[in-house]
This record gives C-alpha cells, sequence and structure tokens, in this order.
C-alpha cells in the first residue's frame, strides 16, 4: 500500500511488540491456503462508487441494528464480530473483515454464501487460517508487504481496515457503524477481560489510522457513533439524505 502505510506499520510493529518476521510466515500460509478466485472483481462492482457502510463491535452497535434492518440494499461491510450480531438478527453483510478471532460459528454458517471474506494473516493467527480454505469467496490481507494473492488495503483493527478497504476500492462515501473507539470495549466485542488494555491499544491505534486516512482518501467520511477527527458526524435520520 502506497501513501505512507511502511511508517505506519514500522510503528505498530515496535509498540505492539510484533514480530515482522512472524507477520511475513503468517501472510505465506495464507497465500498457500487461498484458492485462485475473481472475489477481487465481485469486491469492485461491490464497493467502486458506492455508498458503503462499516459496522464494527462498539457500545452504539445496539442502536445501529434497528437503524441497520431498514437499509437492507446498502452495501455492509461487518469487522469481525460485530457479524454474530447481524446475522442474529437477520442483516447479511456483503463483505466480512475478519483476523479469524470473531465468533467461528457464525463464520462458518454463512461460509458458502456470497458474502466475501477479507482475511487477514498476522504473527498471532497462524493457527486459525485454515478456517479460510471454507470460505467460498476469499481474500487475503497482510499489513506487511503485499505478494502474489496477498494484498495490503492498509489499517490494523478489523473496523478501520474495512474503511480502508472501501478507500482502498474507491467507494464514494463510507459510513460508520458501532465504530465508537473510545475506553468502553462493546459487549458483542469478544475480547476478554485480561485483554482490555491492549484491546483500548489495538482501538486507539485504529482511531489515529482512521484520522490519518481522512486526509489522504478521496472518499466522503461519515460516522453515526461517536465523533472520530476528519468524519462527519450524522445521526441515524440525516442517513436517507446522505445516501441519496
Ligand atoms: N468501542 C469499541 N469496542 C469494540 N470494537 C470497536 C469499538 N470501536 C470500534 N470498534 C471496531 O469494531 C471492530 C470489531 O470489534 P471486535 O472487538 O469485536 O473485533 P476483534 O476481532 O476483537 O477486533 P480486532 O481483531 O480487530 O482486534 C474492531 O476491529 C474495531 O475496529
Ligand atoms: N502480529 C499481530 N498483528 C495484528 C494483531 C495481533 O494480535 N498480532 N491484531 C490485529 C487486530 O486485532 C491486527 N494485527
Ligand atoms: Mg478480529
Amino acid at each position: 500500500m502506497k501513501l505512507g502505510w511502511k511508517k505506519r506499520y514500522a510503528d505498530i510493529l515496535k509498540e505492539f511488540n510484533y514480530s515482522e518476521k512472524k507477520d511475513k510466515e503468517s501472510a505465506i500460509l495464507l497465500n498457500s491456503i487461498l484458492k485462485e478466485s475473481n472475489a477481487n472483481q465481485k469486491i469492485i462492482r461491490l464497493i467502486e462508487g458506492k455508498t458503503v457502510f462499516v459496522i464494527g463491535s462498539g457500545p452504539s452497535l445496539l442502536t445501529a441494528i434497528p437503524v441497520l434492518k431498514r437499509y437492507r440494499k446498502s452495501i455492509k461491510i461487518a469487522a469481525d464480530s460485530s457479524l454474530e450480531s447481524l446475522v442474529k438478527n437477520g442483516i447479511m453483510p456483503n463483505i466480512i473483515v475478519t483476523d479469524l478471532d470473531g465468533d467461528e460459528d457464525t463464520l462458518k454458517k454463512i461460509a458458502k454464501t456470497q458474502a466475501i471474506f477479507v482475511v487477514h494473516a498476522h504473527g498471532d493467527n497462524m493457527e486459525k487460517l485454515a478456517l479460510a480454505k471454507k470460505f467460498k469467496n476469499c481474500i487475503g490481507t497482510t499489513q506487511s508487504k503485499p505478494f502474489s494473492k496477498i494484498q495490503n488495503f492498509g489499517g490494523f483493527t478489523d473496523g478501520d481496515r474495512g474503511v480502508f478497504l472501501a478507500n482502498h476500492y474507491g467507494a464514494k462515501k463510507i459510513i460508520l457503524f458501532g465504530m465508537d473507539f473510545g475506553k468502553k470495549i462493546g459487549k458483542f466485542s469478544k475480547t476478554k477481560k485480561i485483554d482490555r488494555e491492549t484491546k483500548l491499544m489495538k482501538l486507539k491505534k485504529g482511531e489515529n489510522l482512521l484520522e490519518w486516512l481522512s486526509t489522504i482518501t478521496k472518499s466522503e467520511l461519515f460516522t453515526t457513533s461517536k465523533s472520530i477527527k476528519g468524519f462527519q458526524k450524522i445521526s441515524y435520520k440525516e442517513l436517507d439524505i446522505i445516501i441519496t
């Protein structure tokens, strides 16, 4: 990915004490698992020039769900564990961005549908990657150097990676739901209590990356969740005006 991702990734490696070597190993493993597919063309058709919703697992996901039910035709990108509550409420996302630490049963349940899975390989999820074999439509990503079938659109947590994905494929407008960041972890999030400190650090990093993206993207950015610098804060009532 262009636009200065390398520097952001170097900061992430340092701050979270991750190993670039392990990130690369993981990406090589995912590349060996993925079949050739036309998921890329499918994703372009879904996103290019469109208004796209990106849905995270922050506290506001609760109020977002009844609203999302009314926008059946809008393109939806679900970040990992937001998927479980969406599917339970009859909302089927078009794209799922995941590092496979969300709810496995839900992932398996919709594995063979038209949904496109954007699976992220990193140094700490190698043992989960085999799950990608089950997905009918699957794209592989890395935060390190892209190669072969593995791409890098930028981004860190599943939610902000969803926004970077929508930016990469040329969404006209990107609207966030359940992407509150801040100090309160959403109850749909799969994070255990012991991880709280790291989780909050990850959320902070995700928010910072979105602030940065807002300075370089061509997409118009909106949020129905808590305010983010560079995103226009809107109420659910304003959605109809923004979408048309
Ligand atoms: N306050 C919040 N609590 C939880 N998730 C949030 C919040 N604000 C934004 N999100 C976004 O929702 C996404 C999905 O959340 P969740 O914690 O369920 O996924 P995750 O798989 O644990 O996240 P990741 O693997 O990216 O750390 C996160 O990746 C994050 O970008
Ligand atoms: N190496 C490594 N990379 C990541 C990790 C992680 O736990 N380890 N978590 C992420 C989002 O939660 C994104 N990237
Ligand atoms: Mg995840």
